[in-house]
């Protein structure tokens, strides 16, 4: 199973479907290394059924496969990891139910929420808003890239930058420290999702993110 964290982290659009798995397969295509199941406001069965189609595309293409807010889910359908918020189950719940060599992520929006889920068992962290997005509502404001510096200064596992972010300001999050970028829109919205993957991929290659596996190079 495959478990990059740094780069490009395509997030499905929230209302699952065909649509969104045609956008997925796109993603995939274009070399997209990590893919995070997001769909709300839909059953366990729907939810579990879409995981399991998106795994599927991931997996023979050597794609990191996460799934959003759900631990049991990620679980169930053989996906690499979780991603967790403030209001999913805490990172050291949901450590102890998957064990070890399970991926976690966790949203951190400061320094010290930072730390601590890292001392939780976070693996990587996601951070954001970067900037304003209609994609989520009722975020606070936008942190910019200085916001996600301070995380990044803070602690030792990859930030991952979210909220926003679009080929253009990939750059700017990179150099406050960003490993990666995590979009909605900017794939899923895109006239051509494949061709937005290329692009926001070639704008981390650009910027010296760390696209590869640990230790792989810059
Ligand atoms: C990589 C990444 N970062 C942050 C989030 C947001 O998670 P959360 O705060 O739980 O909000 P929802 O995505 O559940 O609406 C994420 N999903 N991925
Ligand atoms: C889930 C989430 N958490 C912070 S911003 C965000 C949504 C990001 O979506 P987009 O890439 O379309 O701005
Ligand atoms: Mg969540």
């Amino acid at each position: 199973m495959t478990r990059r964290l740094g780069g490009l982290h395509v997030l499905t659009d929230a209302r699952g479907g065909r649509a969104a798995l045609v956008a997925v397969a796109a993603a995939v295509a274009a070399g997209a290394p990590v893919v995070q199941v997001r769909a709300k406001d839909c059953t366990d069965r729907v939810l579990y059924d879409f995981a399991t189609e998106v795994l599927a595309l991931c997996a023979p293409a050597g794609v990191t496969c996460l799934v959003n807010d759900r631990v049991d889910v990620a679980l169930a359908v053989g996906a690499a990891g979780t991603h967790l918020g403030a209001t999913d189950l805490p990172v050291a719940a949901a450590r102890r139910v998957a064990g070890p060599g399970h991926l976690i992520g966790g949203t951190a929006r400061d320094p010290e929420r930072a730390r601590q889920l890292v001392a939780e068992g976070a693996d990587y962290l996601g951070v954001g808003p970067s900037w304003p997005t209609t994609t989520k509502a009722g975020l606070p404001d936008a942190l910019g890239p200085e916001g996600i510096r301070a995380v990044a200064e803070a602690v030792d596992v990859p930030v991952i930058a979210i909220g926003g972010v679009t080929a253009e300001r990939v750059a700017d999050l990179v150099v406050a420290g960003a490993a990666g970028v995590a979009v909605v829109g900017a794939v899923s919205a895109a006239p051509d999702p494949g061709a937005a993957t290329t692009e926001l991929l070639r704008a981390l290659a650009m910027a010296g993110a760390r696209t590869g596996p640990p230790g792989s190079g810059p």
